[in-house]
């Protein structure tokens, strides 16, 4: 029964806006690092803790956690779009067991994942639909938030149905670190945006194109030191790695508005490696590896990746 986590942060923008080719490829290396060792332990199972973008989750229905039964990814910015291999009936025992254990989690059984969750399959196991693999939405864009404690309390509860599966797990966190894309919000928006959050599943290729193209116009000013957006904070994502690989329980200390205030909007994005690294917890004591942090204003993105794995299994 054994666990292996990865945490990586995504972007929209690797391929639209990117930093010096001496940062891309470190980048690209540690990214292929990751994928040689996922490839190589071959999960028969993988479980994703992901982000959504308003393009898989409104605010007609905005669930804190949920899990999917069945999932497709979109295919926004580069990322690929198509059938997501998700064993329904495990994923269904999962929501079960975590339901048990006192968390309410939401199961979907027609998922719509974005490059939150592509962009980490694609890069860690060079496709969408290599290993079975099961998504679990978590909402960091679209307050109300849960706590990141729930967030870790979660990971917990997957990690111990996990364990009794006897399956060879890979978790993966998606997102972060400190970051604030110009990701909308709903208070305040126009009756436009508002409309778009609430209720903007599958947008025209027009609007799909004018999105992208604010996102890309945002990387290139924020570059520029011209824009109003939440500066990286480098101190801030390196604590964090700190945290998650040695003092998992500090992320209880951490606010939702103090996540706002230190790492900006996205931050919140965090929420996926806390959820993964709760699930590695249900194991046991575990080794964590910082691979690779920098911050890189072309990502909007102060960006990371680590690596652990129990301490029996090191
Ligand atoms: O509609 C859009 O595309 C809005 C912008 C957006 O979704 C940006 C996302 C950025 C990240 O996923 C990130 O930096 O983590
Ligand atoms: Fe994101």
């Amino acid at each position: 029964m054994p666990i292996r986590l990865e945490c990586l942060s995504h972007t929209p923008l690797q391929g639209y806006f990117d930093p010096a080719p001496d940062v891309l490829n470190e980048v690209e290396r540690v990214q292929a690092a990751a994928r040689e060792r996922v490839l190589a332990y071959d999960p028969e199972l993988v479980v994703v803790f992901a982000p959504d973008h308003y393009n898989g989750f409104f605010y007609d229905l905005m669930p804190p956690f949920c899990i999917g039964a069945a999932a497709d990814s979109i295919g926004d910015y580069k990322s690929l779009a198509g059938p997501l291999p998700v064993p329904g009936a495990l994923a269904r025992d999962m929501a079960e067991s975590v339901l048990a254990a006192d968390i309410d989690v939401a199961l979907s059984y027609r998922m719509q994942v974005d490059h939150g969750c592509a962009q980490a399959l694609e890069v860690l196991t060079g496709g969408l639909d290599r290993f079975p693999v099961i998504p679990v939405f978590i909402n960091s864009v679209a307050p109300p938030m849960a706590t990141l404690r729930r967030a870790r309390l979660l990971g917990e509860a997957i990690g111990r149905f996990l364990e009794r599966t006897g399956k060879r797990v890979l978790v993966i966190g998606s997102g972060g670190i400190s970051h604030e894309p110009p990701v909308p919000l709903l208070a305040g928006a126009s009756d436009e945006v508002a409309q778009r959050l609430i209720a903007g599943r599958n947008p025209t290729p027009e609007g799909r194109a004018a999105r992208q193209a604010r996102t890309l116009a945002a990387a290139k000013s924020f570059t520029a030191g011209d824009s109003g957006l939440h500066p990286l904070n480098p101190e801030w994502d390196l604590a964090f790695m700190d945290k998650m690989a040695s003092e998992l329980l500090a992320v209880d200390g951490m606010t939702n508005d103090a996540i706002t205030r230190d790492g900006g909007r996205s931050a919140h994005e965090i929420r996926a490696w806390v959820a993964a690294f709760g699930a590695l917890s249900a194991y046991g004591p575990y080794r964590a590896t910082n691979d690779f942090y920098r911050p890189i204003p072309e990502w909007i993105a102060g960006f990371g990746a680590m690596h652990a794995a129990p301490v029996a299994a090191a």
